[in-house]
């Protein structure tokens, strides 16, 4: 086990009782520096795209909805850093299937980076033309963020709104399907692991497709 059965709980709880949880420590912070040092091999060999807004034959790109840029992993060559955040994810996946019968197949995943200036602005995760997306999570990696940067994610509850400041080594995690969100515009860059658990696999074709 590479992540805390308290953890673990706690996520599961979270999910259950309000839809969304927040941990702050998922990821300690040597571990957030070397996801990092992956994010500069990448940024290196200029492998990062512009983000779109839906899927295949709906597939747009508009920069007043969103602005990030993201490189998809593909889990079969995942560098060590990101190999071990993923196994943290399955033993996430596993624990949620076993307390939360959320029949979970399989999860997606990209790395994220919201330059200066840059914002997603509030929408919900699952596609029109695809219900797979179950549980969305973003796992945080700036470790200079101050309040004033901006970046935060809003999370919508009806009139309700929360705000998760995006630093290093927080996860956050709710339901697709359900919690609508945003986030606010970022004033540094941005970086952080995002990815959702379907109740689909996802084929390697799916990965290259992208
Ligand atoms: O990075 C975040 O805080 C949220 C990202 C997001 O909403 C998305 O990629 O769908
Ligand atoms: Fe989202």
């Amino acid at each position: 086990m590479n992540i805390s059965t308290d953890y673990l709980e706690f996520i599961a709880d979270g999910l259950a009782s309000q839809d969304y949880a927040i941990v702050d420590n998922f990821l300690p912070m040597e571990e957030v520096h070397d996801i990092l040092k992956v994010f500069s091999l990448h940024q290196d060999h200029d492998l990062f795209r512009r983000a779109g807004i839906g899927k295949d034959d709906n597939l747009q790109y508009d920069r007043s909805i969103r602005g990030d840029y993201i490189k998809w992993v593909n889990p079969k060559h995942a560098l060590p850093p990101v190999k071990r955040f993923l196994d943290k994810i399955d033993s996430l996946k596993d624990y949620l299937n076993r307390t939360c019968f959320l029949g979970i197949q399989d999860y997606e995943t990209h790395f994220t980076i919201y330059p200066p200036g840059s914002f997603y602005k509030r929408h919900l995760d699952q596609f029109k033309n695809d219900g797979a997306r179950k549980i969305s999570f973003i796992c945080y990696l700036n470790t200079e963020w101050e309040p004033g940067d901006g970046g935060e994610l809003r999370l919508y509850f009806g009139n309700e709104i929360k705000d998760v400041a995006p630093t290093a080594g927080k996860l956050a995690c709710f339901r697709s399907e359900i919690i609508e969100h945003e986030v606010l515009l970022s004033k540094k860059d941005r970086f952080s692991l995002t990815g959702w658990m379907l109740n689909l696999p996802w084929g390697l074709e799916f990965v290259v497709d992208k």
